[in-house]
């Protein structure tokens, strides 16, 4: 767009000088105030109740917050009692019983303390910015209680006046509710989700819901994510990969509860089709309990080996359609002498523990049955239009990429695919070879195409079939590893057929040269900026560390998700990057959370990590020093070419603005 044109635009805004200088003070004010706080999670893997207990609780800052307001004005005991109401308003209400005259006292002191810590976590931005965080109907008289001067004997009256009358009017614990979700809210300024929200645990639905509320967050997206994504986009390889992941973990509540995912088809298919087989390796691992979905295990096995074969299958068949992924040797099936009931993996012969494949004909093992298509056909149909599924995974568009650089800081899942040497894979898709980070972006382009291009765009169908690359594909940044090993997991006695080898990035990356280079592939600024990974568990009672290479490089995944817990020997880390330092709080295994809490009342354990601070910042971080401060520079600089323009009389000033 041309100069003129563009301060044209911009006068429509800002119509005439007042206007815009006024705008340039508010924006110098912004950059001179220290940054918000981000928090990061990583592979929080289904686990709603945990996940929820962290973000609510701004991974025990609001507590420590509490305490240092009201440490001499409260017990210990009552401090706890504060701190859950701030993380769970709704719920701790709905627990109260108070007689009406003290419900009215409490209420009362409850605002009032509330405003106090409203007060605490909002003290480093601009008014604009807390305004812009507020609930509507409360945005006006919160505003006032935020800034009355309380040395002021007639503005103190006035605020006593502005609480009783929320009170009077009855709206007390709406009120409460919407400075606790602000306090919440004010603590965690920027969000960034590392990958993995999806499998495993009980609800990434439930996750996915409360994220969606945030109002500032990123998502790289994880292998689990994308798997999720490509079973939207229609990839029926993903669609029965992320149906046997849930089953294996009884994840009922999630697909019919969550998703309306209709499984009868599938329970059908499968009691018919195994009936008589015992299906021993497919019992679910029973980690937590369905509330609504109850399906007895010895079905669920035999749904599980029911969608297995069949993922088996549609792989082969796209690993056949797909010579360029190199991954024939992931076509199990095919290698399987079905005579001798033995198998080839990887130039190795194992025996078969199973062999009865009712549904295989092993002249082309790779077809599915009649009643495998019709079945496949019914849960595609059902995954592609799940209401809910598909806002969450347009959410997952709209607010997730492969990697993202912010703040100096660059984030993706897993890995970038290199070589023993170090060098970066070149990977060839089509005429063309990728590797760093234009690798990243191809992948990311084709994320989008796989959902976003019409069905008859003839790049479509290939864009589908990389979202199941992404997924288990050795050189997709996402995975990272040799194979996924699910044919021999379910079907080779020896483990060591199973071991998954991890790319060299993962053992080189531990050395600071290896970070310098990825961050000059991103160009970042290597003497400031730090790399930010998740998916592999760091095994913290084996002696590993999260912070790895010199301090530029972290990982993250802590074992938020209860199935890892016992390989971390923690229950999940959080990175927090303050204005001041760079710190990780480390979570204690069980972190009870809303069950507890509405269970039974005195169980409830508030979040309380460790906090270790990693690397403090030589200066105060600004908000001119961030990504955001750079873009609010710029916007200074084109309204001093405004207000030039405006001087000169080449656009001129006007008093009504322009379209609305
Ligand atoms: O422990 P589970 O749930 O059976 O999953 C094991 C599988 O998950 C993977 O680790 C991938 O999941 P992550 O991205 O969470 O590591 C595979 O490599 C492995 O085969
Ligand atoms: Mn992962």
């Amino acid at each position: 767009m041309n100069k003129e044109k563009y301060l044209r635009l911009l006068s429509l805004k800002y119509p005439n000088i007042r206007a815009a200088t006024s705008e340039i003070i508010n924006l110098n004010a912004i950059l001179r105030l220290p940054k918000g706080t981000e928090y990061f999670f990583s592979d929080i893997h289904g686990e709603y109740e945990s996940f929820l207990d962290l973000l609510k609780s701004a991974s025990g800052t609001i507590r420590e917050k509490v305490k240092l307001l009201f440490e001499n004005v409260m017990t210990e005991k009552e401090q706890e009692e504060f701190a859950k109401l701030v993380y769970y308003p709704r719920e701790v209400l709905g627990q109260m019983e108070f007689l009406k005259t003290e419900y009215g006292y409490w209420e009362r002191i409850t605002i009032f303390r509330l405003v106090l810590l409203c007060r605490e976590t909002s003290s480093k931005y601009t008014r604009s910015k807390v305004r812009k965080k507020l609930p509507i109907d409360y945005a006006y008289a919160i505003e006032e209680l935020l800034n009355v001067n309380h040395e002021d004997q007639d503005k103190k009256v006035y605020y006593n006046e502005i609480i009783h009358s929320v009170i009077d009017s009855g709206a007390g614990k709406d009120f409460i509710i919407a400075l606790c979700k602000l306090v919440q809210q004010l603590c965690v300024d920027k969000l960034h989700i590392i990958g993995d929200i999806f499998d495993r645990g009980p609800r990434a639905d439930i996750i996915m819901n409360e994220l969606m509320t945030f109002p500032d967050i990123d998502i790289q997206w994880g292998n689990h994510d994308i798997s999720w994504m490509g079973a939207v986009c229609g990839n029926e390889a993903c669609i029965a990969n992320v149906l046997r992941i849930a089953l294996s973990y009884n994840n009922y509540d999630l697909l019919e509860d969550g998703y309306g995912i209709n499984l009868r088809a599938l329970s059908i298919f499968a009691s018919e089709t195994y009936h008589s087989d015992p299906c021993s390796a497919f019992y679910p691992r029973l980690l937590d309990e369905n509330k609504y979905d109850n399906v007895d295990t010895s079905l669920t096995a035999k749904m599980h080996k029911a969608i297995t074969v069949i993922q088996l299958k549609l792989e082969g068949q796209l690993i056949k359609r797909h010579p360029e992924y190199n991954m024939d040797e992931r076509d199990c099936l095919n290698k399987v002498d079905s005579k001798m009931r033995r198998v080839i993996v990887e130039g190795i012969e194992y025996p078969m523990i199973d062999m009865n494949f009712p549904t295989i004909c092993w002249e082309h093992p790779l077809e599915l049955s009649d009643g495998e298509k019709e079945l496949i056909n019914i849960l595609r149909i059902s995954f592609v239009h799940s209401e809910l599924l598909n806002r969450h995974v347009k959410f997952l568009y709209s607010h997730g990429s492969m990697y993202k650089c912010v703040n100096s800081n660059l984030l993706y899942h897993g890995c970038i695919p290199m070589e023993e040497d170090g060098s970066f894979t070149k990977v060839q898709f089509k005429e063309e070879i990728y590797s760093g980070k234009p690798l990243f972006d191809f992948f990311n382009q084709q994320a989008q195409n796989a959902y976003f291009l019409p069905e008859n765009d003839s790049d479509k169908q290939d864009a589908v079939d990389i979202m199941w690359y992404l997924w288990c594909g050795k050189n997709s940044p996402l995975f990272g590893k040799s194979k996924l090993a699910v044919f021999e997991k379910y079907f080779i006695a020896d483990n060591s057929a199973a071991v998954e080898q991890y790319n060299p990035y993962y053992r080189l990356s531990n050395g600071a040269r290896v970070c310098t280079k990825i961050l000059e592939e991103f160009q970042l600024d290597i003497d400031k900026s730090h790399i930010i990974n998740g998916h592999v568990p760091v095994k913290i009672k084996e002696g590993e560390h999260p912070v790895k290479a010199e301090g530029k490089l972290y990982v993250i995944d802590g074992g938020i998700s209860k199935a890892y817990q016992s390989k971390t020997g923690i229950a999940g880390y959080t990175l927090i990057f303050t204005s001041h330092h760079l710190a990780l709080a480390e979570h204690k295994i069980p972190s009870k959370g809303l069950s507890n809490l509405l269970g039974t009342k005195n169980d409830f354990q508030p979040v309380s990590p460790a906090i270790y601070i990693t690397e403090k910042m030589p200066r105060r971080i600004m908000v001119a020093d961030t990504d955001v401060g750079r873009e609010l520079a710029e916007r200074i600089e084109d309204l001093k070419m405004l207000v030039t323009a405006y001087k000169e009389g080449e656009i001129r000033e006007s008093e009504i603005r322009g379209y609305d």
